[in-house]
């Protein structure tokens, strides 16, 4: 999966949050989009992930060989963690991670017992997300995207409210399981982008 942004631009209101963003997400490719607090990392991310519409220019996406999916299609082949993505505060950790299955599969190699169990949950497993704590959440959060089996992983400070044993272990499940896929993390902490050797800017965009 390839995503190439071409000129785009984003604003709120009257407000240009960034403008002329051309760039390429090689399939495979670890990119890390950085700013400081507001500068617009998160809008950013959630113009490639289509939860956004950007204002001006085009966000185009590809399969390999080249096709165009089709923008609508694309949710089909990325996961995503991110604070504003909440978790069902009424189910329970199994419950959570069956209703994720009903829409994207865990990689080939890993079990939903597996999945949590690597992420550190499985004592948890009837506990109802109310009760999680916010690492725990962020856990899971982190469980079902990195598990998931698709192309494409997009995170948004995947590294909130995690300890030191949950950064690591972030690192960790990046290092062991992120394989050949595209990973695009919008941070402003190096341990959250480790992996990237591709950084974008966003105040190169104002
Ligand atoms: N729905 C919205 N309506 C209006 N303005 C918004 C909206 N969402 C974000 N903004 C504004 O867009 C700007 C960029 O916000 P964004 O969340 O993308 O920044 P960020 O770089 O991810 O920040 P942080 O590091 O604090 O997470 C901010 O000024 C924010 O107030």
């Amino acid at each position: 999966m390839k995503i190439t942004l071409h000129q785009t631009g984003k604003r709120f209101n009257y407000d240009w949050i960034f403008r002329r963003v051309s760039a390429t997400f090689s399939e495979g490719g670890r990119y890390a989009i950085l700013g400081p607090n507001g500068s617009g990392k998160s809008t950013l991310l959630q113009v490639i992930s289509g939860h956004l519409h950007h204002n001006e220019g085009t966000v185009t996406y590809s399969t390999m060989p080249e096709e165009l999916l089709p923008p609508d299609q694309f949710f089909r082949h990325c996961a995503i963690a991110a604070p504003y993505l909440e978790l069902v505060e009424e189910f329970t950790l199994a419950e959570s991670i069956q209703f994720h299955l009903q829409f994207k599969r865990f990689i080939p190699e890993i079990s939903p017992q597996e999945a949590i169990a690597l992420v550190g949950l499985e004592k948890s497993m009837d506990k109802q997300i109310r009760y999680f704590s916010s690492g725990m959440k962020q856990r899971l959060k982190l469980a079902l995207s990195i598990f998931s089996d698709v192309p494409v992983l997009l995170l948004d400070e995947p590294c909130t409210n995690l300890d030191t044993a949950g950064i690591k272990l972030y690192q960790q499940l990046i290092t062991n399981y992120g394989g050949n896929r595209l990973i695009i993390v919008s941070s402003n902490d190096e341990q959250e982008y480790f992996m990237c050797p591709n950084r974008i800017s966003i105040q190169d965009y104002k």
